[in-house]
């Protein structure tokens, strides 16, 4: 029986697997319920489900932080729960995982040492730049294609990649995400109001308020908690105040991309003023976010449906491609390996 093989996108908030054998893509949240410090309660959806709900003696903890592992038995528990379904097939599998490039080697190889040190026993474990795995998602030629511009703004990051003739020219990664946003927003909610929501109820505000282009006068009702008061109660949230929060973190995404296209050698950057930008995570699905950079940088700007699961996509092309195998994907453990000649 033909060994399966699996991609991984360990991302911040989501993880996107494509399992070869049964080709197919699942996401689920990355996060793990812990009971009395001790037991593992519940993973994944459910346990995000619990977030800011569960009683005092259940911690709620995300593995991932700022694109890296923060907690490195945690990420590998819940990595194992979350392909437990798979029993028969993963031992013994090979495993592709899409990596940030601009991360020390430390954290770089703490994604190989997740894969290749688990009871799943991977028979080969290949590391892929995340940039060049979004760009394939994307649908680029990114071997042939000699300029090309991606903005992968996610859950807890945002990572700017030039790339060039199957390589990456300039990589970025700001600590600037959902995360951040939700937190601006339950930070203006609280000194703005008096009163106190959590990150979910923040994230339901940034997802339900197309932020961008809604008329000034709409607002949600939210729950939390009435400071003043000092008890559960409801308020009302302008989409102004929405709006006012995540304007910073924004611009300083703009800024970003900015300094990055002015750092552009000039034959690649001819190729992006040709092609525009294009946009891939799950924070692309803020509304109206293309029209409010395409006005802010001055460039075309390009998205697909489904553009948190672009990196997942390219790592399903590069597993059943050879040629794309060979060129994109490299072991930790080969000679040639650049960082450890
Ligand atoms: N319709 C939407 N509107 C606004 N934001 C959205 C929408 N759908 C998803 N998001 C946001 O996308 C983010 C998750 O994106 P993604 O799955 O790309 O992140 P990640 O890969 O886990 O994180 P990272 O790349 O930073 O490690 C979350 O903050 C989520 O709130």
């Amino acid at each position: 029986m033909a060994r399966n093989v699996y991609g991984l996108d360990l991302g911040t908030y989501d993880i996107k697997i494509f399992d070869k054998k049964k080709d197919r893509i699942w996401h689920a949240k990355n996060v793990i319920a812990m009971k009395d410090k001790k037991y593992i309660f519940s993973v994944g959806d459910d346990a995000y489900e619990m977030y800011e709900k569960a009683p005092g003696n259940i911690q709620i903890i995300f593995p991932m932080k700022n694109g890296v592992i923060a907690r490195f038995d945690d990420m590998q528990y819940l990595l194992g729960d979350l392909l437990k379904e798979e029993r028969p097939f993963i031992r013994g599998a090979e495993y592709v995982i899409a990596v940030p490039t601009d991360v020390t080697e430390v954290e770089k190889k703490a994604f190989y040492d997740l894969v290749l040190h688990s009871e799943a026993k991977a028979k080969s474990v290949r590391i892929v730049e995340r940039g060049l795995a979004d760009g394939l998602g994307l649908g680029i030629d990114v071997l042939e294609e000699p300029g090309a511009f991606i903005a992968n703004l996610g859950g807890g990051t945002t990572e700017l990649s030039v790339l060039s003739y199957g390589g990456i020219v300039m990589n970025r990664l700001l600590k600037i995400g959902g995360e951040q946003l939700d937190s601006a927003i339950a930070n203006l909610v609280r000194h703005s109001k008096d009163f106190i929501i959590g990150r979910p109820t923040a994230e339901r505000l940034r997802k339900e308020f197309g932020v961008f282009d809604q008329s000034t006068g709409s607002f949600l009702t939210v729950y939390g908690r009435d400071m003043m008061r000092g008890g559960p109660s409801h308020i009302d949230i302008p989409i102004s105040l929405v709006r006012a929060a995540i304007k910073e973190p924004l611009r300083e995404c703009v800024r970003a991309i900015h300094s990055m296209l002015n750092r552009t050698p000039p034959d690649v950057r001819r190729n992006i003023n040709k092609n525009g930008i294009y946009i891939t995570g799950g924070l692309a699905n803020l509304r109206g976010i293309s029209t409010y950079l395409e006005e802010s940088i001055g460039l075309p700007v390009h998205m697909k449906t489904d553009p948190e699961l672009c990196a997942v996509k390219g790592l399903q092309r590069i597993i059943l491609n050879k040629t794309l195998y060979r060129k994109l994907s490299y072991s930790m453990l080969d000679e040639d390996y650049r960082w450890l000649r």
